[in-house]
């Protein structure tokens, strides 16, 4: 889905006019890589759907995987928490280091490392129970607390997500009885809640209306203090407006990484800039 303005726009313009504050990328700490790509191949059977993807996601910033369909965004996403483990046939080579440990390597906890690096799908899939029991759930999965403490870690992530004052009154009404945005929320919620040191977001306002969007956008930057934030987007202003960082992807290779700024501004590429400013793609 394309959602480009206007088609001859260019990437500059596209920059200034969708977010006129650029995120402040120069901060006075060095930038941290919290997850470190190292010559990913991704094969889905034979099919070599990442080719030898080297990218960092720094510590507290949102990157943007960007691209036209088909290039291998959501696979690469997948792999950051080893969902393909759940599928045969599909098999990831290279390294992908979370603070220095390979998490595509043997021996790792899959239930630890999706605790540690939280995934929001396009589609907004609320569990089939309550507001509360969808927070609730993830927690009991890793942590013993007592209903106090429950309570309290239940309201913390549904007021992070601004929803709390949503739905305070109904918290133990169905999760499915929410709104698509809120139910999005509602999943943010849900995987924050968990406590996760990274969040992986695939296109997570595309079936959204423009309001619930704008809210999403607003958590995503809020939520950047706290976490590291990898989002798929086909919508670049939406990449332009809430990201730190962008990788540009095609065909399955990475083209183009850097700064957002320095991509919508000035891409080194380019079919980064043709696809930026809907020239193809
Ligand atoms: N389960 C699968 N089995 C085989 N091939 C797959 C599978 N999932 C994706 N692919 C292929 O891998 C490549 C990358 O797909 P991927 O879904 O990662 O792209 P994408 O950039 O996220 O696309 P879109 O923007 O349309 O969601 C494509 O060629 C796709 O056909």
């Amino acid at each position: 889905m394309k959602t480009m303005e206007s088609p001859t726009r260019n990437a500059a313009d596209l920059r200034e006019t969708y977010m006129p504050e650029a995120p402040n990328t120069e901060t006075a700490e060095p930038l941290k890589e919290k997850v470190s790509v190292r010559n990913l191949n991704f094969y889905y059977g034979t099919h070599h759907a990442l080719k030898d993807i080297s990218l960092p996601l720094y510590e507290r910033c949102v990157t943007a995987f960007i691209g036209p369909s088909g290039c291998g965004k959501s696979t690469l996403l997948r792999v950051l928490n080893r969902m393909y483990d759940l599928y045969g046939g599909q098999r990831a080579e290279g390294e992908v280091l979370l603070d220095g440990d390979n998490i595509i390597g043997p021996g790792q906890d899959l239930n630890l490392l999706r605790a540690r690096i939280g995934m929001v799908f396009q589609k907004p899939t609320p569990f089939p129970m309550s507001i509360y029991d969808n927070i609730a759930f993830g927690i009991r999965l890793y942590e013993k607390l007592g209903r106090a403490q429950m309570n309290e870690r239940v309201e913390d992530a549904l007021r992070r997500t601004a929803l709390w004052d949503e739905v305070k009154d109904k918290l133990h009404n169905s999760g499915l009885g929410l709104s698509g945005g809120q139910q999005q929320r509602l999943c943010i919620a849900r995987s924050i809640a968990v406590r996760p040191q990274v969040l992986l977001l695939d296109e997570p306002t595309s079936a959204l209306d423009p309001i619930s969007t704008a809210k999403i956008e607003e958590l995503i930057y809020q939520l950047k203090a706290d976490y590291t934030i990898a989002i798929v987007t086909h919508n670049m202003q939406q990449a332009a407006r809430t990201s730190d960082y962008s990788a540009f992807m095609y065909l399955g290779e990475l083209v183009e990484f850097g700064t957002t700024d320095q991509m919508f501004r000035a891409p080194r590429q380019t079919r980064t800039e043709d696809y930026i400013t809907g020239r193809f793609g």
